[in-house]
């Protein structure tokens, strides 16, 4: 277990996102010693570099999918973060090779970088899509928790520990359905809602990182962490900006769209057959049998037909005074509603 973060060298893949930027200024207040940032985009770094004006943040230019530079960039380092991924759900579905370089096989080369490096510690950022994927983004991320536990039981004298996360929708993280829906709501057109019975899981960002650093610091090799979230229909999350904002809750139904699911799940009934149940957090060990087939022919579990997974269904669902309490706890939202009571427009 990692006691203190104070003097220590981090990589962050993808470091430039809203997962990358929270972590890089957690950890500098921690007093890290230095904080790699390796993405794709100079002018993102370059934005950053300016906001943070810290010179234990080191910016590399580079992409997870050519093991060169990820190679370059873990030299050094004690503990790796990756958040690198293509995220859209719809992209993947058009372009699944290009979710397969980037989730999958850029993700294998994080791994063999940070072990052939000595890295310490490396978290894999997965998603609830990854369980029973319907979608390519969903698809590729469970590959890749997969390339994550294979690591450990293929080298049980790895030098890496390798760990994923596992976590549902980031409240307002850039292009997803908060931000749109406080946009319409500024433009006075109806929310477009794809259907409003659809549930998902709520998480603030500050949630997904502290996610983040629990798995870090008591992680075994090959593990998944789960944080336990509550849920919400759509229908009420839109219900509850309208309701911020002032506004009547006008909808454009869409239906659900291509590559959606009506409910997402964080715990599929296997993960929960082993899981280790931490409170807040669910920890759910690698299947660590070996290549003796008879193991699989002949031994199985008798609980896991009893058991219901855990889905954002049947998860603690939130009401719309809940919801509106979690939005205003977002420093985005309460921008919105101040540029909004000072001038009737959200910004
Ligand atoms: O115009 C819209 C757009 C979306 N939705 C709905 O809002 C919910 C959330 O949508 P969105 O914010 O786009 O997130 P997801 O498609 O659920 O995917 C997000 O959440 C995942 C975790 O589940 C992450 O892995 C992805 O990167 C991230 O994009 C879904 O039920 C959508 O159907 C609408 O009702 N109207």
């Amino acid at each position: 277990m990692v006691s203190s973060l104070s003097g220590r060298r981090f990589l962050i893949t993808g470091g430039t996102g809203s997962f990358g930027q929270t972590m890089v200024t957690r950890l500098l207040d921690a007093g890290a010693a230095e904080i790699r940032v390796l993405s794709r985009d100079e002018s993102k770094q370059d934005l950053m570099r300016h906001r943070l004006g810290d010179d234990r943040v080191r910016y590399y230019v580079g992409d997870v999918r050519d093991y060169d530079s990820v190679g370059k960039a873990v030299r050094g380092m004690e503990f790796v973060f990756h958040a690198a991924a293509l995220k859209q759900v719809p992209s993947c579905e058009f372009f699944p090779l290009e979710a397969v370089r980037t989730n999958v096989l850029g993700s294998a080369n994080v791994v063999d970088a940070c072990e052939r490096h000595g890295v310490e510690a490396l978290v894999l950022l997965s998603t609830d899509k990854a369980v029973y994927p319907v979608n390519a983004m969903g698809m590729t991320k469970a590959l890749m928790e997969k390339v994550a536990q294979a690591h450990f039981r293929n080298n049980p004298t790895a030098r890496t520990r390798v760990c994923c996360v596992r976590y549902g929708n980031v409240m307002y993280s850039r292009g997803s359905v908060i931000p749109l829906f406080v946009e319409q709501i500024r433009r006075g057109v109806p929310l477009t809602v794809t259907e409003p019975g659809m549930t998902r899981f709520m998480m603030s960002l500050t949630e997904s990182v502290e996610l983040v650093e629990h798995a870090f610091r008591h992680s075994q090799p090959g593990d998944v962490f789960i944080r336990k979230a509550d849920a919400c229909t759509i229908g009420d999350l839109a219900t509850a900006l309208c309701n911020l904002f002032g506004v009547p809750a006008k909808f454009n139904v869409l239906g659900i769209r291509h590559g959606e699911k009506l409910y997402e799940t964080l715990a599929s009934r296997e993960d929960l057959s082993r899981a280790e149940d931490f409170g807040d957090f669910l920890r759910v060990p690698v299947d660590s049998r070996d290549l003796n087939y008879s193991l699989y022919f002949d031994e199985g579990n008798v609980e896991r037909g009893n058991l219901a997974d855990f889905n954002s269904h049947n998860a603690r669902r939130l009401s719309v005074p809940e919801i509106e309490q979690l939005l205003l706890s977002l420093p985005e939202v309460r921008a919105q509603l101040d540029t909004f009571a000072a001038t009737g427009v959200p910004a």
